[in-house]
């Protein structure tokens, strides 16, 4: 099938080398034009496991292309997948500008079917205003032409998005005409070899499964969260906690962990929207209010944890940050909690040391040159004389380090494990002051 997928970001660049590799031919289409040269000139410009493989070899089999042409894109595939991004508005809401854009492009070119494919994140309604966007570009130009608009949200995670793609647990179709749910159950078929997985649903419950899924999520690592401060209060410790609850099949093990806040492009954007869109219809979502004023809190936790031990003022001290990305396997530090806990020691005097395996080009276009913080390439180095280690991002080399080098390399033996990696007793044995959260 001749596939267009608007946006090549890390959905549509996933979605679009996915494709391509089950023999789908794919066109890639963005505004920015330095991504499209990158990946034109043969490279990947974000970090994700496995991808930068099938889309080596799937340009070379001459399957998957790149372009800034929007006459072309439009021209291109009969399926126009929308993966555009859908930022918070200022209110909060899922900013729509660019999937309108994408929508109107597609309306002013079309000479024949189409079937145009929401892949971003929207609110209930969106597939409406796509409709009736195209419509009206579509009589602006006194042109008849046919076309279907169908959700199909995507369930990825940033640093297991080609696996996820590939193999998903459940592939979500909202359409309401038979044309649309041929082409998506074709598009989808050699993703679901064993058994269906297709939940086809009407256009608008597909939209707000996908707020669903993330809101679940956020709300079971917030609740998590919670438990964890009341564990330290009560002397629990809240990973036994997790594997106590997590042994239930109802309840299960996924999305359990305690932590210092959950961050990234989506959790933090969806609870937000769909807070927004309860407003807007008129019905407060109160749960999901605690759930994202939980993590801005939870965000901080390593902070507080840190001014107890050191003292509100913290000039003249100097700590080691492992971990800026969000969460491990991606050089993503969009919401992340790095972010929080950096600025919060350097307004409070302190400089910083921080190293993260993937994200120092990302942290340097963040921080900028931000006074006080050096980021350095080694996981070792960044220790040197530091008052503290403060572990942000459960990346897996962060796991077993060698323990007595760490002890030597700090000014004192303090570790600040905001993903509870470390196990308590262990790290008190050798001799080390340990904050985990919840234990
Ligand atoms: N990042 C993730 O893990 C997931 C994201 N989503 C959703 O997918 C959507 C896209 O997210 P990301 O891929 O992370 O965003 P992104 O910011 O990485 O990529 C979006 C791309 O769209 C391009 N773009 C904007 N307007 C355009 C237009 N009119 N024509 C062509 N290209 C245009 C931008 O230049 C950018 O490269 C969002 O709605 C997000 O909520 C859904 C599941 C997972
Ligand atoms: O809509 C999206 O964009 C995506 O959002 C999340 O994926 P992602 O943001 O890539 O990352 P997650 O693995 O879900 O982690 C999000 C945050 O939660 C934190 N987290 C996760 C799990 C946990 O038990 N505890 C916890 O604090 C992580 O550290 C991270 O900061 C969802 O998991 C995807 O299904 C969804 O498609």
């Amino acid at each position: 099938m001749k596939i267009t997928v608007v946006g090549t970001g890390y959905v549509g660049l996933v979605t679009g080398a996915c494709l391509a590799e089950m023999g789908n031919d794919v066109l890639c289409l963005d505004v920015n034009p330095e991504k499209i040269r990158v990946l034109q000139e043969g490279g990947v410009p974000i970090h994700e496991p496995g991808l930068d493989k099938i889309i080596a070899s799937n340009v070379a089999a001459g399957r998957l292309h790149f372009t800034t042409d929007i006459d072309q894109a439009v021209a291109f595939g009969t399926a126009q997948f929308i993966a555009v991004g859908t930022p918070p508005d200022e209110d909060g809401s899922a900013d729509l500008q660019y999937v309108l854009e994408a929508a109107k492009n597609i309306g002013r070119r079309m000479n024949e079917y189409k079937v145009v494919i929401d892949k971003s994140t929207v609110p209930v309604g969106t597939a409406d205003k796509v409709r009736a966007a195209i419509a009206e570009e579509l009589s602006a130009r006194c042109a008849v032409i046919d076309y279907s608009v169908v959700s199909n949200p995507e369930f990825l995670k940033e640093g297991s998005a080609v696996d996820d793609f590939m193999k998903p647990d459940r592939i979500v179709v909202g359409a309401d005409d038979e044309r649309g749910i041929t082409l998506m159950k074709a598009l989808y078929a050699p993703f679901q070899r064993n058994h269906d997985k297709l939940v086809l649903m009407d256009v608008r419950s597909a939209e707000l499964t996908k707020y669903a899924a993330n809101a679940m999520l956020a709300t079971r690592i917030s609740f998590m969260n919670e438990l964890a401060l009341l564990a330290e209060k009560l002397g629990a410790d809240i990973e036994l906690v997790r594997r106590g609850i997590g042994s239930d099949p109802r309840i299960g093990y996924h999305f359990l962990y305690a932590g210092c806040g959950y961050g990234g492009s989506c959790f933090p954007k969806d609870v937000k929207a769909l807070i927004r869109s309860g407003e807007e219809a008129g019905q407060t979502l109160r749960v999901l209010q605690s759930v994202e004023e939980a993590n801005d809190a939870q965000k901080r936790v390593l902070t507080e944890k840190i001014c107890k031990r050191f003292g509100e003022d913290l000039k003249g001290r100097h700590f080691a940050v492992w971990g800026l990305a969000f969460k491990p396997n991606t050089d993503d530090m969009r919401e992340a909690t790095s972010r929080v806990l950096i600025g919060d020691l350097l307004a409070r005097g302190a400089t910083v040391a921080a190293y993260d395996p993937v994200a120092h080009e990302e942290a340097h276009r963040v921080f900028g040159d931000a006074q006080g913080l050096e980021l350095i390439r080694s996981q070792t180095d960044v220790l040197r004389k530091a008052d503290a280690l403060i572990v942000v991002t459960e990346w897996k080399e962060f796991r077993c380090p060698d323990f007595v080098e760490l002890k030597q390399l700090l000014r004192t033996p303090v570790v600040f494990d905001g993903r509870n990696l470390y196990e308590p007793s262990e790290l008190r044995a050798l001799g080390f002051e340990h904050y985990p959260i919840g234990r």
